[in-house]
């Protein structure tokens, strides 16, 4: 383990935490997780985007099975992934797997079945030496980056930082609702609101959360996806622990949350995005860099999944979600065919890795992944 320097997301990779899959066993579908996965879900169900139609009031906790096999197929791609990464050259770390008896974990006021650490670029931002562990939106997430709390402590004794940002009580009154009422889903929204918040003893009103997976970096500079006033607390707390070492700078709902399958940065200069509209979006000086849009996703790609038993929790863009282990080399989805011609054909080595189930595990290469040292500094990428 050498020490933590990670400030991009494309100079030589050098070490990297690759998620575990193992025992991911169910969602657990309280209001924390109906809220974040909301675009999602409420997408092409009525009864999910109009819950008070069939479901029970706030306080409401359902555990919802993951299929075996598909649990089981996604584990087979995560391993492999980390074979990849560490035939490429990478050190390949790895957080503590779930067990399989995990009991549930409790906040005040609320239980929720734990989640392993798969998508660990949610809940961690590593900022050069530093880690920050961010304040999760989800109530089964809140313990994840424990799991990973081995690897920090190694980090640490070779010297990082390591922070943790402000954590959210997470009562049905911290969750800011607006993005969800604002927007419109493909069943013609605006949806309803996810249940009815029920009043707490522990509220403490609006909370700060914001994942790391919201932040691109940029050597110096940071861009911050915000939808709401959860998201809007954390990039403030962002700003003033970081003071004038980093410049952030915050964009308005280019996504419901994450943003690294609407934008990651391939090298200097260029980005791979979602759509072209996202150039209108960014930061002014942003605005000059060379955007390739891949094209749209082909349905064919993807396993076909059973409308009600089967929850899909990302959109069909989430190939767009590589992971570059330098400034030429992409690791893509090997389905995602249109996506790969489009790198190669701008001149990038592609290297095809499987991943069948990203739909329904909520992220693709970058999720999965948390790269802990590469070669880059504190550059001015802007000048
Ligand atoms: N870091 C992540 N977990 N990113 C995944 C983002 C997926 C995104 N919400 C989509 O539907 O495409």
């Amino acid at each position: 383990m050498s020490r933590l320097n990670s400030h991009d997301d494309f100079t030589p990779l050098k070490e990297i935490v690759v998620g575990s899959a193992a025992h991911y066993l169910s969602h657990e579908r309280d209001v924390s997780f109906e809220l974040f996965h909301h675009e999602n879900l409420s997408g092409f169900r009525s009864d999910w985007a109009y819950p008070r139609l069939t479901r029970a009031a706030a306080g409401h906790r359902e555990s919802w099975a993951i299929k075996e096999r598909y649990a089981e197929e996604l584990h087979e791609d995560v391993e492999a992934l980390a074979a990849v990464l560490a035939e490429l050259g990478a050190v390949v770390h790895r957080p503590l797997p779930l067990p399989p008896d995990a009991a549930p974990i409790a906040g005040l006021g609320w239980e929720a079945a734990p989640t392993p650490a798969l998508n660990i670029r949610d809940n961690t931002l590593i900022l050069g030496d530093e880690i920050i562990e961010t304040p999760p939106a989800i109530r089964s997430r809140y313990l994840e980056t424990r799991l990973l709390a081995p690897l920090f402590t190694g980090y640490w004794e070779k010297g990082a930082r390591w922070t943790t940002m402000p954590r959210p009580t997470l009562t049905d009154n911290s969750f800011d609702l607006s993005y969800a009422r604002d927007t419109a889903t493909t069943l013609g929204g605006p949806t309803e609101v996810v249940e009815n918040p029920q009043p707490s003893p522990y509220d403490v009103g609006v909370e700060m959360m914001l994942d790391g997976a919201q932040v691109l970096r940029l050597g110096r500079d940071l861009v911050v996806n915000i939808a709401q006033a959860n998201h809007a607390l954390g990039a403030e707390w962002l700003q003033r622990h970081l003071g004038d070492r980093y410049r952030v700078h915050r964009v308005w709902r280019m996504a419901d949350n994450h943003i690294d399958s609407m934008l990651l940065a391939l090298k200097p200069g260029v980005f791979l995005a979602r759509h072209a509209g996202i150039r209108d979006l960014m930061p002014e000086p942003l605005r000059s860099w060379h955007y390739i849009v891949p094209p749209e996703p082909d349905a064919g790609a993807f396993p076909v999944y059973d409308d009600y038993e089967d929850l899909v929790l990302t959109s069909p863009y989430i190939d767009l979600n590589v992971l570059s282990v330098d400034e030429n080399t992409v690791l893509v989805n090997e389905d995602c065919t249109g996506l790969i011609k489009t790198l190669d054909a701008a001149g990038f080595t592609t290297v095809p890795v499987r991943h069948r189930h990203r739909r329904l595990f909520g992220g693709g290469f970058h999720c999965f992944t948390l790269d802990t040292v590469r070669e880059g500094a504190h550059e001015n990428y802007l000048s």
